[in-house]
């Protein structure tokens, strides 16, 4: 059977999955700057951000000053950098450990509704159990997926 092919729904799931946390993690860089423009270029980060130039025509230091505004965003792109790569390879692994169609929809489509959720509660600054709540639940199909393609693949 050819794994990779959109004759396979599995595989599909898989690349709806992919491409919508592909657009979360590039949307996130722009979300921040976005919120430097909004802020009037504040929360910069290199010394050399500060030089005259089109897009900052009067710089000034508090450009540098931490911006919780602009920060959280940076944060919440760190903190996809640190799970999304995870459910692209693992979410590949599981593909080739052929589970059934109902399991790569709950996991797959859980995990992307799992790092929603985390950005609305990132972004809204819900209680920090609310957060790590959404995070927990994408970590751990991540790592779930990992392990049922690890007893698959040996056999
Ligand atoms: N690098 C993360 C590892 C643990 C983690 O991802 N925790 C979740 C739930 S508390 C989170 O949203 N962390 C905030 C962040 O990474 O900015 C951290 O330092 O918090």
């Amino acid at each position: 059977m050819q794994y990779l092919t959109p004759d396979n729904p599995v595989f599909v799931t898989y690349a709806i999955a992919a491409a919508l946390m592909v657009l979360k993690l590039m949307g996130q860089g722009w979300l921040t700057v976005y919120r430097m423009m909004k802020s009037g270029w504040g929360g910069m980060v290199n010394p050399e951000d500060l030089r005259q130039s089109a897009l900052n025509p009067h710089p000034h230091d508090d450009q540098l000053e931490v911006s919780d505004y602009v920060d959280r965003s940076r944060r919440m792109h760190r903190n996809d950098l640190e799970n999304i790569p995870g459910f692209w390879m693992a979410g590949l692994l599981f593909v080739f450990a052929a589970p059934p169609l109902w399991l790569a929809q709950v996991t797959m489509y859980g995990f992307v509704l799992a790092r929603a959720l985390h950005a609305w509660a990132y972004l809204s600054k819900q209680n920090h159990e609310v957060r790590a709540t959404f995070y927990t639940v994408g970590s751990l199909i991540v790592i779930y997926m990992a392990l049922h393609a690890l007893v698959v693949l040996l056999g």
